[in-house]
């Protein structure tokens, strides 16, 4: 591995610091090299590859917004005899605490930068540029993403969709529900469902949703801070309801108060949120469901009891 690591990352130094970090799904370890600090993300799964080319292009299109800070992404490697490590910037990083109202403020302006993109294209500007050798993001009308993501290790159709409801219910939860009917046959699951689909259209009539760029498992685990700011990462991006993002994050704690007033000061809580939100905490339920078994069953047909209200 390090000789393989040498070569693709052209450097003769390559020192371990330490610094391990282990999450549910890869092994990381940070790299002395002779171009500074780097962290390796090694997955030996036969889908590491798709998963990390679907972190990669997630971190560098939230890295062109120029909102909130992310590692940089250097490059992903096929290791033998299978999977892939993702070698990323080092960051040093603590819990999220001092800067939880920056990361709110940061966040929503994650959120609106594909809308100001639009609405700078509108008055005929040129768009800013980002430093040298940053394309810039272009404005998408659409849902979806230009590559596959993993939410976890399950990859995401991204096909783009200009419908919000048809892409979250299609490529979000009836996928989730494809690979529970696949694995467990569950008919509660089957029959709440077909029940469900038909209280959907009610969610949104209240609501204009317009596609913003989703870091898009925003869970505690995933931010952390340095002296100055907040930093994100893991992400598994899309462009969809910005909503969404807020669903993981209330369900396993790590956002305090600060947070979520100084989000909500930018981008308010448009009527009917809060049972959207126990909608797009479902997608997630059904995700860790699929990921770590039934000890997710009851909680995923609870919600979608709920939901049934
Ligand atoms: N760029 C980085 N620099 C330094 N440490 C990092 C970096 N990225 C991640 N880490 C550390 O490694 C830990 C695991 O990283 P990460 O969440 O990306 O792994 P994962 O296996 O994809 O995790 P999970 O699915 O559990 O969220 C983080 O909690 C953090 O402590």
């Amino acid at each position: 591995m390090e000789s393989l690591l040498k070569k693709e990352l052209n450097t003769s130094t390559l020192k371990t610091t330490g610094h391990a970090g282990g999450g549910c799904i890869s092994e990381g370890q940070t790299y002395e090299t002779d171009h500074g600090r780097v962290f390796v993300k090694i997955n030996h799964k036969n889908e590491a590859r798709k998963m990390f080319d679907g972190e990669l292009a997630s971190l560098d299109a939230i890295l062109k917004t120029n909102t909130v800070k992310v590692p940089k992404p250097i490059k992903v490697i096929d290791v033998s005899p299978g999977g892939a490590a993702f070698v990323m910037e080092h960051l040093d990083m603590r819990s999220l605490h001092r800067h939880s109202a920056k990361l709110g403020e940061q966040l929503a302006d994650l959120h609106l930068h594909n809308l100001r993109l639009k609405q700078t294209l509108q008055k005929g500007e040129q768009t800013v540029g980002q430093g040298p050798g940053q394309s810039q993001l272009q404005h998408t009308d659409k849902f979806g993403f230009h590559t596959v993501t993993c939410c976890g290790f399950i990859p995401q159709v991204n096909d783009w969709h200009s419908d919000w409801v048809a892409f979250f219910t299609q490529h979000r939860i009836q996928h989730q529900l494809d690979l529970i009917e696949k694995d467990y046959g569950d008919q509660q699951a089957r029959e709440l469902w077909s029940e469900l689909q038909l209280r959907i259209p009610e969610l949104f009539q209240d609501v204009e949703v317009v596609p913003a760029l989703l870091h898009g498992d925003l869970w505690g685990g995933n931010v952390a801070e340095n002296e100055a700011g907040p930093i994100i990462f893991d992400p598994a991006s899309f462009y969809g309801h910005s909503e969404f993002e807020l669903a993981i994050a209330g369900m396993f704690g790590g956002f305090s108060g600060s947070f979520y007033s100084a989000y909500h000061k930018v981008i308010p809580k448009a009527p009917g949120f809060d049972k959207r939100l126990k909608f797009y905490q479902l997608f997630h339920y059904l995700n860790h469901w699929n990921h770590f078994g039934t000890g997710y069953r009851g909680s995923s047909l609870g919600v979608m009891r709920s939901l049934l209200k």
